[in-house]
């Protein structure tokens, strides 16, 4: 079974909007738990522009106290700055269950592409072996979109990672211009090496209601998917009814 780690960046990046603290991060886990979600994902950025330090170790109690996943995402070399103590210090003091490292850069919107084994596998082995000696699970984000990518997919179990975390923007992009299955046949191809090397697969970013079922459909044998951008937009359009019709109660409780 494939399960379900929602990422909150997003709900994060509503409150620093406004400085103060909503929309909650904690409150919005809650309620993504309470629904049946299996995890809780963040990805910090260096810059603070939505999880926060103070965020990582509430969501880590939070999802301790709820006998839950913890997946916590960032770049094992992005050195420490004012607000951000550095990846391997946050997973110090709080010891999420999964550790998802990801060689993104500052200047990136987003995460946009995954390591490159052959050239990233030395300097990567020691922080896998830190983060495995806290108890952490480790996956490394990896492309199966580029022939480097499937060519080296297997090597991540010898950097001694658990898991791959296929990058899967460039699916959701060829799926949304109706040409998705020569990508999941690449997905499904890297899945398959990844796990004849030992590696368990786990997948995400720009996942859908639109695009998840034939990925999981086509690539045998995803443990995870971790979802925020759509999913927090899609819980949007599905909560905006009813919670404007609860502003009109309210309109016509005081007439
Ligand atoms: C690792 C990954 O795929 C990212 O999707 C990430 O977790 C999302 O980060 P942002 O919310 O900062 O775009
Ligand atoms: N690891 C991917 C993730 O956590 C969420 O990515 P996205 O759904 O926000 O694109």
């Amino acid at each position: 079974m494939t399960v379900l780690s929602v990422n909150v960046n997003k709900i994060a990046v509503l409150r620093n909007s406004r400085g103060g603290g909503e929309p909650d991060v904690v409150r919005a886990a809650q309620a993504c738990l309470a629904a049946g979600a299996h995890g809780i994902t963040v990805h910090p950025r260096p810059d603070a522009r939505h999880i926060r330090a103070d965020d990582v170790l509430a969501l880590a109690a939070l999802t301790r106290a709820q006998g839950v996943e913890f997946n916590l995402e960032g770049n094992p070399f992005a050195p420490p700055r004012p607000g951000y103590p550095g990846f391997l210090a946050l997973c110090e003091q709080t010891r999420p269950a999964q550790a998802t490292l990801v060689p993104d850069g500052d200047a990136q919107l987003t995460s946009d592409h995954g390591f490159d084994f052959q050239r990233d596998a030395a300097t990567l082995q020691p922080h896998v072996q830190a983060l495995k000696a806290l108890g952490c699970r480790v996956s490394l984000f990896a492309d199966a979109h580029t022939d480097n990518g499937l060519a080296g997919i297997a090597q991540a179990a010898a950097v001694g990672a658990d898991r791959v975390e296929l990058y899967t923007g460039p699916y959701a992009e060829a799926q949304a211009a109706g040409d998705g299955a020569a990508m999941t046949a690449r997905f499904a191809q890297a899945a398959r090496r990844a796990q004849a090397a030992g590696l368990g697969v786990n997948a995400g970013h720009d996942l859908s209601q639109d695009n998840l079922g034939a990925f999981l459909r086509a690539v045998p044998g995803v443990l995870e998917v971790s979802i925020g951008h759509a999913l927090i937009g899609e819980a949007l359009y599905d909560g905006l009814a009813s919670t404007v019709q609860r502003y009109l109660q309210i309109l016509d409780d005081t007439r």
